[in-house]
């Protein structure tokens, strides 16, 4: 039978993106990739402050979910302490499947690989962004894809499961409907987006290693990054 968008789908899509595209890291902060010298401490430093960055607008992205400033506050925590890796992997992954001006694409990647993460995390990291580009998604699959992460309702300390689950639901019946008219030549498209968020789960795993051993490094991280990601 024909999918078709319902007007509600489409004004909580047109919400999302919109939110997506309001809410981006500064200029002024991504021109740095090409400025700043190349060193690990340099590099660890940018990659620090765009991560910052990053936070602050994933932050803001979320609080344009509808629905999410009426849940419990302790579970809005919860969900953004428990969703923050995941959504800066999706959202570093777009700069690498569509090739950004002025070469950021290549300064981001050479700055990752060269910021005092060990080896065995560089190539999940880096197969994750190539399986991201790989899928080629528009920018509204990109914006819900993230809105799915953060309303995970199964994150550690959530205490009212069912109210993000009813969040998620739509976002993902509506993904599904997208996956089918942006791609009706690949009918399995969709079970390979939520398989990227598989993916995404295993890549905490490999995070909280990469900050045990900047920490054992003695690298200092900001304020903000300490409390989402509880660390000193
Ligand atoms: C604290 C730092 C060192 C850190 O720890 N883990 C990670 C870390 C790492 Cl490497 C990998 C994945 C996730 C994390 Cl969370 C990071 C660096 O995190 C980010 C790196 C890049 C970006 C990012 C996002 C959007 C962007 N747009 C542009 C642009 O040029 O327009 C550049 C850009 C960069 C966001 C987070």
């Amino acid at each position: 039978e024909k999918v078709a968008i319902t007007k509600e789908q489409d004004a909580l899509m047109k919400l999302i993106v919109e939110a997506y595209n309001k809410h981006q890291i500064p200029q002024d902060v991504t021109k740095k990739l090409l400025q700043e010298q190349y060193s690990t401490e340099e590099n660890f430093l940018l990659l620090t402050e765009i991560a910052t960055s990053q936070v602050q607008v994933l932050v803001e992205f979320t609080k344009n979910i509808p629905g999410f400033l009426s849940l419990d506050h302790e579970d809005q925590i919860a969900l953004l302490k428990g969703s923050a890796v995941e959504a800066m992997f999706l959202r570093s992954a777009q700069v690498f499947s569509r090739k950004m001006p002025k070469g950021h694409t290549e300064v981001l990647e050479e700055r990752i690989r060269k910021s005092g993460i060990s080896e065995e995390f560089i190539t999940p990291l880096f197969n994750f962004y190539k399986s991201v580009g790989e899928l080629h998604m528009v920018l509204e699959e990109q914006a819900l894809l993230t809105a799915i992460t953060i309303l995970t309702p199964d994150r550690p300390y959530v205490r009212d499961q069912q109210a993000v689950e009813r969040l998620q639901e739509p976002m993902v019946e509506l993904l599904k409907k997208l996956c089918v008219l942006q791609h009706p030549q690949e009918p399995q498209y969709f079970a390979r987006l939520l398989g990227r968020l598989t993916e995404l789960r295993t890549l905490n795993h490999y995070h909280a290693e990469m900050l045990t051993s900047w920490r054992v490094n003695d690298h200092k991280f900001t304020p903000l990054l300490c409390e989402i990601w509880d660390v000193q």
